[in-house]
């Protein structure tokens, strides 16, 4: 899909975000431990982790994107550990996974299978994902590109009005 609309997001935006995520998530656990989808989802897992005060985090390698913008094939990297597999029945009840965000549902219809009664959190969502996530914050439209503090830096910006003279 073609992203036509931007939405830049700064690191206080997301850590405010996140921790809004936090304040949804407080009345659905209790959580005993974290699944966090990486790489996306290590920022906002070290945010809800303090918050929740979780200190048994696992992590759960996926990668999708591999060309910027561009979703090839989803390959799992690393399988979610045998411990944290079994913890509250073979279901994962009691489990919280964390991602950045959900976009087309790929991702998270891969690491749902794996734990189909733990709670999926993540702080943004598109529209053909959002079916898939227990909890968010904030949604956006199919054709917007959300950019994450980490992948951006300081650069000029062109008046809105149109190209400098
Ligand atoms: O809903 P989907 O269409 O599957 O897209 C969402 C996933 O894509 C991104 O990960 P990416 O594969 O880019 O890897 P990264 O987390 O290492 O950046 C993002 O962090 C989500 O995990
Ligand atoms: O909108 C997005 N922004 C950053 N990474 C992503 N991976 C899938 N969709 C997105
Ligand atoms: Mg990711």
């Amino acid at each position: 899909m073609v992203q036509e609309k931007a939405f830049p997001v700064s690191w206080e935006q997301f850590h405010r975000d996140a921790r809004a995520l936090t304040w949804r998530l407080a009345g659905a656990g209790p959580f005993e431990a974290i699944v966090c989808i990486t790489r996306g989802g290590l920022v906002p897992a070290a945010v809800v982790s303090r918050e929740l005060e979780i200190r048994l985090i696992e992590t759960v390698c996926v990668a999708s994107y591999h060309d910027y913008k561009t979703q090839g094939t989803t390959e799992v990297l690393k399988p979610i550990s045998e411990q944290v597999r079994h913890l509250g029945g073979a279901g994962g009840k009691g489990v919280l996974i964390v991602d950045d965000l959900v976009d087309t549902g790929k991702t998270a219809a891969i690491v749902r299978e794996m734990l189909p009664d733990a709670h999926f959190a993540t702080v943004y969502a598109k529209p053909k994902g959002r079916p898939l996530v227990d909890t968010f914050v904030t949604e956006v439209s199919q054709d917007t590109w959300i950019y994450f503090p980490w992948d951006l830096g300081l650069s000029f910006q062109p008046p809105i009005s149109g190209a400098p003279s």
